[in-house]
């Protein structure tokens, strides 16, 4: 089975489509895209540099406007909703996590945490609080300051702050991408606890296995298509599909990542400000296959291989597999403008 519908979705994309300048130089990010995210479970959106996974993430966020489709976010069609009702759906029912903690610095952890509660005048309720607090594990930190916090408690922090408001979907953009391998894991546990516990719907879009791997489904996004789906990932079946996907697609996973920046969590909620313009070539990818139907694999009975054989740190740039026909979207730990002009420490376009 391709991916398809889900019982009880909590977002829904179909036909989606965005297409960044026109002409010549137009670039197609996503491509007749049909997700169906299902409710109260964690979605991994896997695929390389490139792949589409922040346009996506965007697009579901109300953060880009698809050329073309449709979007359904817990029963509303956001296409169809202004600027000011996409702010206030953001508020309201999207927990966004960035790579970057994006933490206010002058403000407490504690007021970090309910900030985008109290920039929509909402109440906050001391019990989700307290849960939340326990959730992600800073209890005893609460009057810290950004500034005295790791990253990886930083990202805590950001983790908390998306799940306060009990939003329809936490929308989460490589949201262990500037941690090590421990600290990564201890994000990705909790994400899961919200999700086993606290019933959050969670998506995260990565580009890494490891991650993909804590997911319940995973998407592989692949020159802005969704090509393959799969259900109750473990890492060396993840690799698999990957391996075989690389083979037709000639992908890249595994490509660094870069610290991104941004001073006021507010911006998280107001519209990008910031264009980028890039051109690349695609290959369109076939249809969707499902790694969960033996049937439906593209070279089924391959056994262990040497990409297999030594376990790799994904979170180490130096360590990361190079695998002969596979070409870097970019180079590794470029920051600043990447080969095709964009701003890649910014891919939310906030700055
Ligand atoms: N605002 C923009 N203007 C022009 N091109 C863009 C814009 N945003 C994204 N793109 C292009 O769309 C394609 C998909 O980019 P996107 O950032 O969504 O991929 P990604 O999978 O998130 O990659 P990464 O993992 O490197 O962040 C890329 O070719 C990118 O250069």
């Amino acid at each position: 089975m391709a991916h398809g519908p889900v019982g009880d979705p909590v977002v829904t994309a179909r036909n989606l489509s965005k297409l960044f300048g026109d002409g010549e130089s137009a670039v197609t990010a996503l491509e007749s895209v049909d997700a169906h995210i299902a409710q109260g479970r964690f979605t991994a959106i896997l695929g390389p540099s490139g792949a589409g996974k922040t346009t996506l993430l965007r697009c579901l966020a109300g953060l880009e406007t698809p050329t073309s489709g449709t979007i359904i976010l817990d029963d509303e069609e956001i296409s169809l909703l202004n600027q000011r009702r996409l702010t206030r759906l953001r508020r309201e029912r999207i927990g966004l996590i960035f790579q970057s903690h994006n933490l206010v610095p002058s403000l407490s952890v504690v007021e970090n945490i309910t900030l985008p509660l109290t920039l929509a005048r909402r109440p906050i309720d001391t019990a989700r609080l307290d849960r939340i607090v326990d959730v992600v594990g800073l209890r005893g930190r609460l009057d810290y300051r950004p500034d005295e916090l790791s990253p990886e408690m930083a990202q805590r922090v950001a983790s908390a702050r998306a799940l306060l408001g009990a939003p329809a979907v936490v929308l989460a953009d490589e949201p262990t991408g500037s941690l090590g391998s421990p600290a990564a894991t201890q994000i990705l546990r909790i994400l899961r606890t919200a999700v086993d516990e606290l019933e959050q719907s969670v998506i995260v879009a990565t580009h890494n296995a490891d991650v993909a791997a804590h997911a319940d489904t995973v998407l592989f996004l692949q020159d802005g298509n969704i090509v393959a789906e799969m259900n109750q990932p473990d890492r060396d079946r993840l690799l698999d599909a990957l391996h075989d996907l690389g083979d037709t697609a000639n992908a890249s996973i595994g490509v660094g990542n870069v610290e991104r920046e941004v001073s006021q969590v507010e911006e998280a909620w107001a519209q990008p400000l910031g264009a980028r313009g890039s051109a690349r070539s695609h290959t369109r990818g076939n249809r969707p296959h499902d790694w969960d139907d033996p049937g439906e694999r593209p070279r089924p009975g391959r056994s262990a291989r040497d990409y297999d054989a030594a376990p790799h740190d994904w979170d180490d740039p130096g360590n990361r597999p190079t695998r002969p026909g596979r070409r870097p979207h970019r180079a590794a730990g470029s920051g600043g403008a990447g080969a095709d002009g964009a701003d890649r420490n910014d891919p939310w376009g906030y700055q």
